[in-house]
């Protein structure tokens, strides 16, 4: 236990801050206007991807003020390792999905497979529109070709990132910043 404490512990000592909490805040406030300026007047069912998207949705929706529903997806393709592999869909929303406006929060937007995924099963269920929002792009050249969010907050370098709902081993989503593990 205390081998992982201080394993853990140094990790984060170690790790570059790329994103502080004032940045991420005037980010949010951003990417909030943005989705109020297209959303507001439609109702929308915000999406939280789980669990990477907990964090960010909850500080966007905090930042939205007009009628709203939630609902969550759960889906993972990375679990604890650094490496994405195929989707796994662990929890599907319950809310009518035919016919709304659709607008799913997560908290990075890597190779972009969890997200063009998501969006095509609302699709599928019949949803008028699906919007997507990230608070961090990972700047690469693997990316999915037809896909990109709607709202993005900042592009951050091509390093392993943690912090802000994005996790170590499944730690650290607790962290009001966003870290880069050093050396990555
Ligand atoms: O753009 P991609 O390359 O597909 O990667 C992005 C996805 O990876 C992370 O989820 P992860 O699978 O680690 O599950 P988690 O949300 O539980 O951390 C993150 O929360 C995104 O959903
Ligand atoms: N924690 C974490 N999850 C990811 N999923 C896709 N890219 C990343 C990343 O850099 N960090």
């Amino acid at each position: 236990m205390n081998d992982k404490i201080n394993e853990l512990n140094t990790l984060l000592k170690e790790a570059d801050c790329l994103i502080n909490t004032e940045q991420l805040h005037s980010v949010l406030d951003i990417m909030a206007k943005q989705i109020t300026n297209d959303l507001s007047d439609k109702i929308p069912l915000v999406i939280c991807v789980m669990n990477g998207g907990l964090i960010p949705s909850a500080a966007l929706l905090e930042r939205l003020h007009f009628p709203l529903e939630l609902d969550y997806i759960h889906a993972t393709r990375y679990g604890m390792k650094t490496e994405g592999n195929t989707l796994k869909w662990l929890h599907y929303p319950q809310s009518e999905l035919n016919g709304r406006e659709i607008l799913v929060i997560d908290d990075i937007f890597d190779q972009g497979h969890t997200l063009e995924a998501i969006k095509e099963w609302f699709h599928d269920q019949g949803a008028k529109e699906v919007y997507t929002a990230t608070i961090v792009n990972k700047v690469h050249n693997r990316k999915v070709e037809n896909m990109r969010p709607d709202y993005i907050g900042i592009d951050v370098e091509d390093r392993f990132l943690f912090g802000y709902g994005m996790d170590y081993q499944g730690f650290f989503r607790n962290l009001p910043g966003i870290y880069a593990v050093k050396g990555s």
